[in-house]
C-alpha cells in the first residue's frame, strides 16, 4: 500500500505522529470488580512512531500501512475509527474525515501502538474539523477509547496510576537507548491479563511508592540503575502464554543489556543499551539467535502525539 507520508498531498490535510511506549515497571493489583487491575506503573515514551493523516471524506473510513499492516482492522473496531467517532459524538460533528495509519510499532506488541493511533487520531481530528477542545477534554475521551491512550498522548516520562490512565509527569535525565525483539504473533492484552490472575490469586494492591529507586535513577540519568531496576508484574504471564520469550530475554540479557523486560502486555522483549551503538549490537544477537522474528531500535523518552509541521489547520 501506498505510504501516504510520501504521497503529494491532493487536498486539507492533517498529520500527527504519536510514539509507542515502554513500562520501565509495571507493578498490577488484583482484579477489580469493573474487570480492570490497578496500576502502578512508569511509562517512557520511545522512538517508534504511528504516522496519522487526516484528509477529506464524506464518510468515517481508515486505511493502514506499514509492516504488519494486515493485522489491523480496518472496520469500526479500529482504534482510530473509534477515536474520530467519540471526538465526534462529543463534538456533535457529522462530517466524515478519512484517516490513513502509517504504523511503526509492533502491532499487538506490547508497545500501545493501537493506543497511539487513537491518540493521534484524536488530536488530529481535532484540528481537522477545527473542534479545538482543551487538553483535559481530549484527555477523558482517551481515557474512554483504552488505558493506555492518556499517556500517548501525553509522552516523555510519566507515573500511571488507577488502570493506567491517572498521569503524573516524571523527570528524566538524559537519553536511552532501546533494542525490541518483536514477534509477529501478537498477545492480546486481556488474554495476559486473564493468565496473570490464574498465576497468582489474590495480589496485594500495587505499593504507590514502588518505584521510588527507578524515579531517582531517571531523574539522576542514571542508566545501570534503571536497567536493574525495570519490572514488569506481567512478565511470567505473557512467558507463560509465549515461552520462547525466555530466550529472548536471556540473549538480550547475554548481549550485555544494561536491563532487559517484557514491553507491557508482551511479547515485545525491551533491552536497554548503553548506547544507540550497544542497541544495534544487541539487535544483531537477537536476529543472530532466531529468538526474535524482527528487531528494531529506538531511543526515549520523546514527546506524545503532535501536529506535524505543514499541517492544514482549521
Ligand atoms: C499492559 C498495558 O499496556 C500497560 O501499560 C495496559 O495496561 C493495557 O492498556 P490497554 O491496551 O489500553 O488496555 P484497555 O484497552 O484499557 O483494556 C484491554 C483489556 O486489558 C485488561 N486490563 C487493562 C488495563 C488494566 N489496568 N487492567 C486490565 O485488566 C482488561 O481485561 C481490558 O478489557
Ligand atoms: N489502529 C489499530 N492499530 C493496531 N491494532 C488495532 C488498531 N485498532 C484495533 N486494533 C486491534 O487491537 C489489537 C491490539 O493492538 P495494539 O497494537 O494496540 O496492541 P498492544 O500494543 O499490545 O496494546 P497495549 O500495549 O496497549 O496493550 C490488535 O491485535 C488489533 O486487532
Amino acid at each position: 500500500m501506498t505510504d501516504l507520508r510520501l504521497a503529494p498531498r491532493t487536498g486539507r490535510e492533517v498529520r500527527v505522529r504519536a510514539p509507542g511506549k515502554v513500562n520501565l515497571s509495571l507493578r498490577v493489583g488484583s482484579r477489580r470488580p469493573d474487570g480492570y487491575h490497578p496500576l502502578a506503573t512508569v511509562f517512557q515514551a520511545v522512538s517508534l512512531y504511528e504516522d496519522v493523516v487526516a484528509s477529506a471524506s464524506d464518510e468515517l473510513r481508515v486505511s493502514v500501512s506499514g509492516p504488519q499492516a494486515d493485522l489491523v482492522p480496518t472496520d469500526d473496531s479500529n482504534l482510530a475509527l473509534r477515536a474520530a467517532r467519540a471526538l465526534a459524538a462529543r463534538t456533535g460533528v457529522d462530517d466524515g474525515v478519512h484517516l490513513h495509519l502509517h504504523k511503526g510499532v509492533p502491532v499487538a506488541g506490547g508497545m500501545a501502538g493501537g493506543s497511539a493511533d487513537a491518540a493521534a487520531a484524536l488530536l488530529a481530528c481535532d484540528a481537522f474539523w477545527g473542534t479545538a477542545l482543551p487538553r483535559e477534554e481530549l484527555h477523558e475521551i482517551a481515557a474512554e477509547l483504552g488505558s493506555d491512550v492518556p499517556f500517548l498522548l501525553m509522552g516523555q516520562t510519566a507515573v500511571g496510576s488507577g488502570r493506567g490512565d491517572l498521569l503524573t509527569a516524571a523527570l528524566s535525565r538524559g537519553e536511552y537507548h532501546w533494542a525490541f525483539g518483536v514477534r509477529d504473533a501478537g498477545l492480546s492484552t486481556a488474554r495476559v491479563y486473564a493468565e496473570f490472575d490464574d498465576l497468582a490469586a489474590g495480589h496485594p494492591e500495587p505499593a504507590v511508592d514502588g518505584d521510588v529507586a527507578l524515579l531517582q535513577a531517571l531523574r539522576a540519568g542514571d542508566a545501570p540503575a534503571v536497567g536493574a531496576l525495570l519490572h514488569n508484574d506481567l512478565q511470567d504471564a505473557a512467558v507463560e502464554l509465549a515461552p520462547g520469550l525466555v530466550e529472548t530475554l536471556s540473549v538480550a540479557e547475554d548481549a550485555g543489556a544494561l536491563g532487559v523486560v517484557v514491553s507491557g502486555s508482551g511479547p515485545t522483549v525491551a533491552a536497554l543499551a548503553r548506547s544507540r551503538q550497544h542497541a544495534l549490537v544487541i539487535a544483531a544477537a537477537m536476529t543472530a539467535a532466531g529468538v526474535a522474528d524482527s528487531v528494531l531500535t529506538a531511543s526515549g523518552p520523546v514527546p506524545g502525539a503532535r501536529l506535524v509541521a505543514g499541517s492544514d489547520v482549521l
